[in-house]
């Protein structure tokens, strides 16, 4: 028997049903959770786990079902309920005010009538104890979706909750910002407070979860503790079968191969004084290859993805160049009749319209590129064809749904970066460029998403991801070049790069001490 089988429960949950249409998103679901301990909700993509939080935190009401809080059965019917028992929650998709600076956003949601300084002291205050520090005097439109993240857990954090819901927490973290947060969660557990964590990254279950509960299909299929599984085995139980591992084939030729994006002592001042200037990026990927970007979140890679996807444009035309074409002056539109492609990496708002249907939000992004595809003869826009291309996406990447053309805003998280990333790679685009592609993405789902990347370089497009999983960069990447306060480093074959090299170019070493400490650690394999 595990520590935490015969603690009291401070959560408890039985036959808790949510249906959505004619599907049963949480299917009469038994969970409890006790005093003290770190429980993981596992399961792929569309499992449930949302849906199940939230009914836990009051923003969806349960068809069926019974919650008890100490024991006591209890009807939480919106947040404030859940806040006022002690139930605090982290959500995935951030409900930030972007106008407004994180202490304001903070303010808000204590709702406490405190003045802001005396808010802002404490959030800073805490935010350091817990070594995840915050300016809260920063404008949340300027902070990396990760200086985001820091925020939702310190406004968390503030309201002392006994149970705290973390929905994916680490997903848009570096390794060095995750561990602060193993670090604090640790810590929050020695203090007796209880945690329910969700997460697709099944090593870090492994490392700091006591129990899981692993959903399938909306129902529990096991309870496991996550220390005596593997991440094959957890990956196994919430698939229900083998998770396919991803393949490099070697590039042939490609060094003779021609470059098909080109960045060439790109500069670019800071639009406000939070954003990072891009000093002198300098990067070519070929026809064939796949280029990873690696970083700490908030070094310049957001403002880099604009740049080069043309959402803001550049003065030197020719910093940018899309199959030998300097694009610099054309929008995201003129890049993408060039045949490029782009992913952002907010989905919601950003890579997809939440309100709009899959086949609208398809029009939304390929009407200028591929409108004759879309447009019958008399121009009025052909539905059938934009509803049927929409369902051939949802059906090469697996999107799991509840409807057949349902709103952006009703899949869950990993379903809808499935569609948008589908949706860019159904143009075949020559240049496609990605921040974070498998952000809050499941196991299988994101090797699904990583073997298609390849496939699409392997097929002769130059393909650049920017991503903070370094295990996936390495997975994918034909060669890895580092963001680090702006500037970009040459860009690293595979065979050359190390987790210790790249690591000391993300923290800001000279490119020749990491050249250094790469010579080091290969005298002493030797
Ligand atoms: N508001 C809604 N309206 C209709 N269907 C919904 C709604 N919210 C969720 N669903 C559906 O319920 C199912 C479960 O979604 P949920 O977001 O709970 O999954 P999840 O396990 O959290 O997935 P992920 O790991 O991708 O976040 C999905 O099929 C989803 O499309």
């Amino acid at each position: 028997m595990s520590l935490h089988e015969g603690a009291a429960n401070l959560l408890e949950v039985r036959g808790l049903t949510k249906i959505f249409g004619s599907l049963k998103a949480c299917d009469s679901i038994d969970l409890g959770i006790a005093k003290g301990e770190i429980h993981a909700l596992l399961g792929e993509n569309g499992a449930g786990k949302s849906t199940l939080v939230k009914m836990l935190f009051g923003s969806l009401e349960p068809h069926s079902g019974e919650i008890l809080w100490n024991g006591q059965s209890v009807r939480i019917t919106n947040p404030g309920v859940a806040k006022k028992l002690g139930i605090g929650m982290v959500f995935q998709h951030f409900s930030l005010f972007e106008a407004l600076t994180a202490a304001e956003n903070i303010a808000l949601s204590l709702d406490d009538g405190a003045p802001i300084s005396t808010i802002a002291a404490k959030a800073r205050a805490l935010s350091y104890s817990y070594g995840l520090p915050l300016d809260p005097e920063a404008l949340v439109g300027d902070l990396s979706v990760g200086e985001r993240q820091r925020i939702e857990i310190i406004r968390c954090l503030l309201q002392t909750p006994d149970l705290i819901i973390l929905d994916e927490p680490t997903s848009v973290l570096t390794p060095q910002e995750a561990d602060k947060l193993f670090e604090t969660l640790e810590r929050l557990r020695s203090e007796g407070k209880s945690i329910l964590y969700i997460s697709h990254r099944l090593e870090e279950v492994k490392r700091m979860c006591d129990r899981a509960t692993v959903l399938r299909h909306g129902k529990v299929v096991g309870h496991c503790n996550p220390r005596e599984e593997t991440a094959s085995s957890l990956a196994r139980m919430m698939v229900g079968s083998e998770v396919r591992t991803v393949e490099r084939p070697p590039a042939e030729g490609m060094n003779k191969a021609e470059s098909l994006l080109e960045i060439v002592n790109l500069n670019r001042r800071p639009a406000t004084p939070f954003s990072i200037p891009l000093k002198n990026i300098n990067l070519s990927v070929r026809a064939g290859e796949v280029v990873g970007i690696a970083g700490v979140a908030g070094n310049g890679q957001g403002e880099f993805f604009e740049a080069v996807s043309g959402e803001v444009l550049q003065q030197d035309k020719a910093s940018v160049r899309i199959r030998g074409k300097q694009v610099g002056g054309l929008d995201i539109t003129g890049r993408r009749l060039l045949g490029a492609a782009f992913v952002p990496e907010e989905r919601l708002g950003h890579g997809a319209a939440p309100r709009m249907k899959l086949s609208e939000n398809l029009l939304l992004s390929r009407h200028a590129t591929d409108g004759k595809a879309f447009v019958g003869t008399a121009g009025m826009i052909e539905g059938k064809a934009i509803y049927s291309a929409a369902q051939r996406i949802i059906e090469v990447m697996d999107v799991r749904k509840s409807a057949p053309d349902p709103e952006a805003a009703s899949l869950s998280g990993g379903n809808l970066q499935k569609f948008i990333v589908g949706r860019e790679l159904d143009r075949k685009p020559s240049v496609m460029i990605v921040n974070q592609p498998t952000w809050g993405v499941d196991a299988g789902a994101a090797a699904h998403i990583r073997q298609a990347l390849i496939e699409l370089a392997r097929n002769g497009s130059a393909v650049l991801v920017i991503s903070q999983d370094l295990d996936e960069l390495f997975e994918i990447s034909d060669a890895i070049a580092v963001m680090h306060d702006g500037e970009l480093s040459q860009k690293l074959p595979i065979a050359e790069a190390t987790y210790e090299k790249i690591g000391l170019l993300m923290g800001g070493a000279e490119p020749g001490h990491a050249a250094t400490a790469h010579a080091t650690e290969t005298a002493e394999v030797a």
